[in-house]
């Protein structure tokens, strides 16, 4: 459906206002486009990509998503991600936990694995249903490299700033290593009246960079310092980026992985489904997760400056990863204390 048909964002309801950064200026390393691009990273960790080639790529992976979500709910569980931590594969709805009670999430999603579209037609990590595979060359790999360029080049211009030696982000991020970098669709239904579901619960994102594409509203970030919780309102053309755990933590804290959620798109626009596309960088498999103190003064600085707070996980990115994807699913949860084993930065920056 185009985006013109979707009725409004509701204009009655606060949302919360994030930078708007031009791709094409970053890209020819505008200085000012820069310098807004690190304040976006650093106060809040949000901000909307314009100009970032990528729409043409991401309407197909929405066509993809439809597809494979029409699929019958058979055919699709036999791809179904597993308990163990692997997060590539389909998911349904009510799989994950949204909170330390248990409630359950209502989206479904499919996972692309990175690996899977480069090494395509080959499988790298696994197989996917026949919606996948139709769209493997036209689509999903398109899509895939031209996201992995515009997180490469956002990481470039962080690698400079945090005044690391040149390529120390883009080696823990490397092509070829297996990583738990993916494209994902996600889906869920129209609200129900009354309904207070949370699609997904409170989260801080695993990686490093996220690259979303949305057309409904239900995403909310937790405001800074606060406990408020606000809508991101989507805007026609622009992609809303966002910094995960594992950037955060090779910077020290200075750039900020923040807390979101997913609730029900808000207004006339709740009667819909809500679709999402978003590709996540995330580090190679073997990639240890701390603060690059001995890389750079200024991230060494900045955990000196805060010794209450471990950037030292002692986890690879693929012991991160695989621990929060496991531990949110509720065949896993014993207890509260399942959620808890779920959580990412929050804890950190505590
Ligand atoms: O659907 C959205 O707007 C955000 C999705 C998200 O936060 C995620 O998949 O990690
Ligand atoms: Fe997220």
């Amino acid at each position: 459906m185009p985006a013109s048909w979707y009725p409004p964002f509701p204009d009655d309801i606060p949302t919360h206002p994030l930078l708007v950064i031009d791709y094409e200026l970053i890209k020819a390393r505008d200085q000012a486009e820069i310098d807004r691009l690190w304040e976006a990273g650093t106060k809040l960790g949000f901000w909307y990509l314009k100009n970032h080639g990528v729409t043409e790529e991401a309407n197909g992976m929405f066509d993809m998503g439809a597809e494979t979500m029409a699929l019958p709910m058979e055919e699709k569980m036999k791809f179904e991600q597993g308990d163990d931590g692997m997060s590539f594969g389909y998911k349904a709805a009510g799989a994950n936990a949204v909170d330390a009670t248990g409630e359950l999430d209502t989206i479904e999603f499919i996972n692309v694995a990175k690996d899977d579209a480069i090494a395509w037609p080959k499988h790298a990590r696994r197989t996917y249903p026949s919606t996948v595979n139709a769209r493997m060359e036209s689509t999903i790999s398109p899509f895939v490299r031209k996201s992995l360029d515009v997180n490469n080049t956002i990481l470039e211009i962080f690698n400079d700033r945090l005044e690391l030696p040149k390529g120390a982000l883009s080696e823990r991020h490397s092509l070829e290593e297996f990583s738990g970098s993916e494209a994902r669709i996600t889906k869920n239904p129209p609200k129900q009246p009354g309904d207070t579901k949370q699609a997904i619960g409170s989260h801080t994102d695993f990686g490093s960079l996220s690259f979303l594409h949305n057309r409904l509203g239900g995403l909310q970030v937790l405001v800074p310092s606060s406990d408020s919780w606000q809508y991101v309102k989507p805007i026609p053309g622009h992609a809303i980026c966002n910094i995960g755990d594992a950037l955060s933590i090779f910077s020290g804290g200075i750039l900020r992985s923040n807390l979101h959620r997913v609730l029900p798109a808000p207004g006339a626009q709740a009667t819909l489904e809500r679709w999402s596309l978003v590709f996540f960088t995330r580090p190679g498999n073997s990639v240890i997760l701390r603060a690059l103190v001995e890389d750079s003064s200024i991230i060494k600085q900045a955990v000196d400056k805060n010794p209450e707070k471990n950037f030292e996980t002692g986890a690879t990115s693929f012991d991160w990863f695989s621990r929060r994807i496991k531990y949110q699913r509720v065949n896993n949860r014993t207890g509260p204390e399942t959620w808890k084993a779920s959580r990412g930065t929050e804890h950190v920056d505590a």
